[in-house]
């Protein structure tokens, strides 16, 4: 089922992180030689899909008309509910608002903030909180709301005013014209869409844009704001969108420097609003558009689409290499047109295995098969992607299992990041600060004598920095919080730890904007070396 599929390859590392903060005790190596060195990063970058509980998770004045113990009661009636992806219960993860409980009338109602409104699991916590409150003796009846936290800015202060406000940004990319490419960023992003998430499409294809005709918005021309001149996107079943075909030029015969100015040009003016997700359906091949494009853009995550053809390994291998340089995880590789049922056999036209080789070769995570299918290519032609003509078909099934997978496998960027490296065995990793402030076995944090947590997730900021990292002989590092308490955090402890994912070295002209008053830290954050 896919709620095993959750907790499946990509999520070792939270798990194993989460149970280091919920366990009793580790037992560290206090006598490892290593030489290690923690550094403090910050790159301006917010955390994607992650959360923030920044204060008490439960706006506990809001309640009416109840007791404490009422209130304690649905508390922890709620925190049985386990989030897979954070290992936490929901009340500690800060998902519980607006709790309101009359409790001679037997009524409890309440909001469960998730951290995207794409959440794939998000019906079962409706069910499972409805569940266990309406279990209690006294209730009589339970209102529950869902909603999302707003979109994080990525980069905020040093991207275009347009991208702001952007939370994920993902790459759909091929390394060859004609795989469907486009067919699997449009109909990915409708099943986001679907799922109750802000989207817009990018077409990033200006030789040979394709989503004019996968889509049929009213307004097939781009606006401009004549003022502060940039461009509104248009609209089509509430996914916004922009394309060089809706700017009314057709195809364009231009040199590869000018279609990259283009390309920045059309993303970078936007005005995209507030967005969950922003999916880049980017031009063929890896070149330099490609890479500039890349570089603009800070990209969430990729994914990439290939033929099960031998020959298109090669290529895709390129791809993956260029994605990896740029440090954007490869989430999950489509293998499209990968076979075709008739007269009762399954016929594999194109040759098999290249899909898997390229997940094995480079450890991405998901591979998908998507198969030739009429139905798919007739949607594409005729303006309607599949997944919205047929929302219960194979294809729309398929599409829900990689929007799940994309919105989980969704990394847990470094926005303010500790640097542990390790100079002995090129060991570098980044974790976050609340992460490790969490994860404090000391016996403030852990009771000496049963192991029970006593420090709670809610109980450290999201945002917390740390003020001081001192390194402790060659075992440990000795951390000072802003609330004064000093943490010794051995290294094999920090080893423990979940990893954040690094991020793509700034542009030049991101660090000159990092250097004004507004947003120091950046350069700030070299300093920290030890
Ligand atoms: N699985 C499929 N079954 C049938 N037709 C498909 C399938 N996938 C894509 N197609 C069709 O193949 C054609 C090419 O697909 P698409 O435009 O998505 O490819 P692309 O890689 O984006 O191409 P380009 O690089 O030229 O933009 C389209 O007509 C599309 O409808």
């Amino acid at each position: 089922m896919l709620h095993l599929r959750y907790i499946s390859a990509p999520q070792n590392s939270k798990l194993q992180a989460q149970k280091s903060f919920l366990s009793p005790a580790i037992n560290p190596s206090f006598h490892s030689q290593r030489q290690e060195r923690c550094t403090w990063v910050s790159d301006k970058r917010s955390f994607l899909s992650s959360i923030t509980a920044k204060s008490a998770s439960v706006e506990a004045g809001a309640s009416t008309i109840s007791t404490g113990t009422a209130e304690t009661d649905v508390l922890k009636a709620l925190s049985q509910i386990i989030d897979p992806d954070f290992g936490t219960d929901i009340v500690s993860c800060g998902f519980v608002k607006d709790l309101h409980i009359d409790e001679a009338l037997g009524e409890v109602s309440f909001r469960l903030e998730l951290t995207t409104p794409a959440c794939p699991i998000k019906d079962m916590f409706e069910e499972k909180a409805n569940e266990v409150v309406a279990m209690l003796p006294w209730v009589k009846n339970v209102n529950v709301t869902m909603s999302a936290q707003p979109a994080r800015p990525i980069f905020a202060g040093q991207l275009p005013v347009g991208l702001q406000t952007i939370s994920n940004i993902v790459a759909v990319s091929s390394c060859k014209g004609g795989v469907g490419k486009s067919t699997v960023a449009v109909n990915l992003a409708y099943t986001l869409a679907d799922m109750g998430a802000r989207v817009g499409i990018f077409d990033a294809d200006v030789y040979g844009p394709s989503l004019p005709t996968m889509v049929s918005p009213e307004n097939r021309i781009l606006e401009m704001n004549p003022e502060k001149r940039t461009i509104i996107p248009t609209e089509y079943l509430g996914v916004k969108l922009v394309s060089f075909g809706f700017a009314g030029q057709g195809r364009a015969i231009m040199r590869g420097p000018m279609v990259s100015g283009v390309i920045n040009q059309l993303l970078t003016t936007t005005e995209w609003g507030e967005l969950d997700y922003l999916v880049i359906d980017m031009p063929p091949g890896t070149g330099d558009i490609q890479l500039t494009l890349c570089q603009v853009v800070p990209l969430t995550a990729a994914v990439i689409v290939t033929t099960p053809q031998k020959l298109a390994f090669i290529d895709v291998a390129k791809g993956v290499r260029m994605f990896s340089k740029l440090k954007v995880p490869c989430v999950a590789v489509v293998e499209n047109m990968c076979h075709f049922d008739a007269d009762g056999k399954r016929y594999y036209p194109f040759g098999r295995g290249s899909g898997s080789q390229v997940v094995q070769q480079f450890g991405i995570p998901h591979l998908f098969d998507l198969p030739i299918r009429p139905a798919l290519s007739a949607s594409g032609d005729s303006g309607m992607p599949e997944v919205v003509a047929d929302p219960q078909g194979e294809v729309a099934k398929t599409f829900r299992t990689l929007e799940f997978v994309l919105c989980n496998s969704v990394p847990r960027f470094a926005n303010k990041a500790i640097r542990v490296k390790v100079p002995d065995s090129d060991e570098e990793f980044l974790l976050h600060p609340a992460t490790v402030r969490r994860n404090d076995r000391s016996a403030q944090s852990v009771d000496e004598w049963t192991g029970e947590q006593k420090l709670q997730y809610a109980d450290v900021p999201e945002d917390i920095e740390p003020e001081e990292i001192r390194p402790m002989g060659n075992y440990a590092v000795s951390i000072t919080w802003p609330d004064g308490f000093s943490q010794i955090a051995p290294y094999d402890q920090l080893q423990t730890m979940e990893r954040l994912v690094d991020v793509p070295q700034p542009t030049p002209a991101q660090v000159v904007k990092a250097q004004s008053p507004i947003s120091p830290n950046f350069v700030e954050s070299q300093a920290w070396l030890m």
